[in-house]
C-alpha cells in the first residue's frame, strides 16, 4: 500500500436517534416496511429524534492521528461506531481500506466465556490471519497486555483493566491499517495508558488512527488533526493548528464559576488586571500583565501573603506568584492595595482560571489563617501567534553558542 494514500473516506454521514424507546420502535417498524416498499431511508427528522451525527465528512492518511473531541453525548462514539460497521448510517457513506483494529466498547469484541487465548485467536481469525501468523503475534499480545497470569481464564472474569489491557494490544499489535480507540482507554491505570499512547504515536507512522479522548494533553502530544464535535456536528475540523480546536472544547466543557471562603476579616475587595476591571482579560502571550488587589483590612492582622494561582482548564494549577515565596511583606489597614507585576506573562496560549488567596501571616513568619479565597476571580484568555500543546508555560531564555 502507498504510504500517504487515503485510508478512511467519510461523505455526510449522518445518524438520528429517538430519545423514547416506544417511539423508536415504531419508527423502526415503519421504516422496515418503507424499505422493503423501496423508498429510500427517511432524512428528515420526526417527533422526538435527534441528530446524534449529522453531516460529517473528512478523509484519513496514513501517518496521520484524528482526534474526535466534545462533550459527552456530542457523537463521538457513534460515530466511530459507524465508522467500524457496529451501526448504520441514516445517511452517507464509509470507505475504509484495509484491516481495521478498533478498541470501542470495553469487552466488545470478546467471547466473555472463552479464555483471554482463545479471543486473541479469535480476533486474528476475523481480522484474516492464519492460525500460524497469529501464533507469531500471540506472545507479543500478551506481554504488551501484561495478563500473562491471567491469560488462560475466561474473559468474563477480568476487571475492566484487564479488558482494555488485552483489547489494546489485539487492537495494536494486529498490524492494523485503520485504528479506532475509543475513550475506553481512560479506564486503564496511568502507566498503561501513556503506553499506549507511547505505543500509537509509533502506530500512526503506519496506520491512520481515529481516537477519541477527553484528555487534551494527550490529545495535543498523539494527534496530527482534530475535530471538535457539538451536538453532532462538526464545530472545529483543524489540520495545522490544534490550537482552536481545543480551545474550542474547552469552551463547551470549561468550568470557572467562583466560589469563596475564609474568615474574610481581611477581605479581596476588587482585581484590576491590566489597570481594568472585570471577569475576563485578555493578554499577549510574553507581554507584562499587571495586577492590582484592593482590600479591606481589620486592626487585628498586621501582616498577610497573597497567592495567585493560574489553573489551566482542566483545573490543574500551573502557575503561582506568592509574596511570602518573594519575600514581600504585605501590611494590613483598613482599605489597602497591592501591587503585582509581572515583566513577562510566559503562559502558553490558552485560557486559565486566576485564584487569589489572602492568608495571615502569624508570629512565626508562617502562613497561618485563610482570611480570603476567590476561585476563578478571573479568567485571563491568552493569546498569540503560535500553540504549542505540549507545555502550559512557554519559558524564554538567553541562548548562545
Ligand atoms: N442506541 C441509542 N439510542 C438512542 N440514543 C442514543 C443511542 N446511542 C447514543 N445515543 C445518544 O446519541 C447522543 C450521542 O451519544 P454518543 O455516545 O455518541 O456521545 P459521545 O460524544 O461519545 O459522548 P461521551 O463523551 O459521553 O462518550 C447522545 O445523546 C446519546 O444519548
Amino acid at each position: 500500500m502507498k504510504d500517504n494514500e487515503v485510508l478512511v473516506k467519510v461523505e455526510g454521514l449522518s445518524k438520528k436517534f429517538c430519545k423514547d424507546l416506544k417511539t423508536s420502535l415504531w419508527y423502526g417498524l415503519k421504516d422496515l416496511v418503507s424499505n422493503i416498499k423501496g423508498n429510500k431511508g427517511e432524512r428528515k427528522l420526526r417527533s422526538k429524534e435527534f441528530w446524534a451525527v449529522k453531516d460529517i465528512s473528512f478523509e484519513l492518511r496514513r501517518g496521520e492521528c484524528l482526534g474526535l473531541i466534545g462533550h459527552n453525548g456530542a457523537g463521538k462514539s457513534t460515530l466511530l461506531k459507524i465508522l467500524n460497521g457496529l451501526i448504520n448510517p441514516d445517511a452517507g457513506k464509509v470507505i475504509m481500506k484495509g484491516r481495521v483494529g478498533a478498541l470501542i466498547e470495553l469487552g466488545a469484541g470478546f467471547n466473555p466465556i472463552l479464555s483471554g487465548r482463545e479471543n486473541i485467536y479469535n480476533n486474528g481469525a476475523v481480522l484474516g490471519f492464519t492460525r500460524k501468523e497469529i501464533d507469531d503475534k500471540v506472545e507479543d499480545i500478551i506481554d504488551f497486555a501484561e495478563i500473562r497470569e491471567f491469560i488462560d481464564m475466561p474473559v468474563q472474569n477480568y476487571s475492566s483493566g484487564m479488558k482494555v489491557r488485552l483489547g489494546f494490544a489485539v487492537a495494536a499489535q494486529m498490524e492494523p491499517d485503520v485504528l479506532i480507540i475509543d475513550e475506553v482507554l481512560a479506564v486503564g491505570d496511568v502507566r498503561f495508558k501513556t503506553k499506549c499512547f507511547n505505543a500509537i504515536e509509533e502506530l500512526t507512522k503506519k496506520c491512520a488512527v481515529i481516537i477519541v479522548s477527553h484528555s487534551m494533553p494527550q490529545i495535543a502530544r498523539i494527534c496530527t488533526e482534530l475535530i471538535l464535535m457539538n451536538k453532532g456536528e462538526i464545530e472545529v475540523y483543524e489540520k495545522q493548528n490544534l490550537g482552536p480546536a481545543i480551545e474550542g472544547y474547552y469552551g463547551i466543557v470549561g468550568n470557572n464559576k467562583t466560589a469563596e471562603i475564609g474568615s474574610g476579616v481581611v477581605k479581596i475587595e476588587n482585581i484590576l488586571i491590566n489597570r481594568q476591571s472585570g471577569k475576563t482579560f485578555e493578554t499577549n502571550y510574553n507581554e507584562p500583565l499587571s495586577v492590582i488587589v484592593q482590600l479591606s483590612g481589620n486592626a487585628n492582622i498586621e501582616r498577610v501573603s497573597i497567592r495567585l494561582t493560574f489553573f489551566d482548564v482542566e483545573e490543574k494549577p500551573v502557575a503561582q506568584i506568592s509574596s511570602k515565596n518573594d519575600q514581600f511583606d504585605i501590611l494590613s489597614s483598613d482599605n489597602f492595595e497591592v501591587k503585582i507585576d509581572l515583566e513577562h506573562f510566559f503562559l502558553n496560549i490558552g485560557t486559565y482560571n486566576l485564584h487569589l488567596a489572602v492568608h495571615e501571616i502569624n508570629d512565626l513568619n508562617k502562613e497561618g489563617e485563610v482570611l480570603h479565597i476567590i476561585r476563578s476571580v478571573a479568567r485571563i484568555e491568552v493569546k498569540g501567534n503560535s500553540y504549542y500543546a505540549h507545555a502550559p508555560c512557554l519559558m524564554k531564555a538567553e541562548w548562545s553558542q
